[in-house]
């Protein structure tokens, strides 16, 4: 089996003192992954993601990209390292057009602007379609495909993408969840965060469970759709699907 891209390992961190949010988590993403976070309310997800993008900073544990600890580089770093995150909620500039949008997201990038414009556009018609206008006039589904496509612009090894079913009609969550597959076809490894979890877990080669913090259950995504336990952590009992 191939080496594993990112590993968590026993990784604590929270947001105020003396209240760890992570409680010893532990995760793998290998090249080319998509692997769904599932677990309920409060459970750390979201957290996680912060996590291995930097936002936060693990008060104990390491957490190794490529064979190099990351555990304590800023966010700018790890984005430069190839590790995008998209946060579910503010994650476009409203004021800003598409393609202004799109060239943010290239900051850290001088050159292959261009062509990495062109291959979103190729993914995301409509946002071609509408690249002279403002973001903030686009709908909830077109602001989440804009802010995929902004993390696509650095060409990132592993995305991050925080619940980005969130707030969307039951079609436009289909359509994002085709979309996720795309890019993970296309190579990019992803880590799904999700509330919506069967979803996630079918399209998902793997799934983590977090409940309070930890990474209680793991194994392929049908594995956990038909697991007893799984449907107990959300449904008070009885199988996913
Ligand atoms: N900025 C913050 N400051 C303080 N506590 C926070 C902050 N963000 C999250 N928390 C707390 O951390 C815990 C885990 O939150 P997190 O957002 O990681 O959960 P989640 O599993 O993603 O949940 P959800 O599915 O509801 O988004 C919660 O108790 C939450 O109140």
């Amino acid at each position: 089996m191939a080496e594993p891209l990112l590993v968590v390992e026993s990784v604590y961190a929270g947001y105020v003192t003396d209240l760890d949010i992570l409680q010893g988590i532990n995760f793998q993403l290998f090249p080319q992954e998509l692997v769904a976070v599932i677990g309920p309310n409060g459970a750390g997800k979201s957290t996680l993601g912060k996590t291995i993008a930097g936002l936060l900073s693990p008060r104990q544990g390491k957490i190794t990209f490529q064979g190099q600890n990351i555990t304590q580089l800023r966010p700018n770093q790890i984005v430069q390292r190839g590790i995008a995150y998209v946060p579910q909620i503010a994650n476009v500039f409203r004021s800003l057009t598409i393609d202004e949008n799109l060239e943010m997201g290239a900051f850290l990038r001088s050159q292959n602007i261009k062509k990495l414009k062109e291959k979103i556009f190729t993914a995301f018609p409509k946002l071609a379609e509408r690249r002279k206008q403002r973001a903030g006039t686009l709908s909830g589904g077109e602001r989440q495909m804009l802010a995929m496509g902004r993390a696509m612009m650095i060409d990132p090894q592993v995305m991050i993408l925080d619940e980005p079913s969130a707030a969307l009609s039951p079609r436009l969550v289909n359509d994002i969840f085709a979309k996720i597959k795309e890019i993970n076809a296309l190579g990019t490894a992803i880590i799904l965060i999700e509330q919506n979890a069967r979803t996630a877990l079918g399209l998902s080669d793997r799934g983590y469970v977090l409940d309070t913090g930890k990474d209680k259950l793991s194994g392929p995504g049908q594995v956990l759709l038909n697991d007893p336990q799984v449907g107990e952590l959300y449904l008070g009992g009885g199988k996913l699907s």
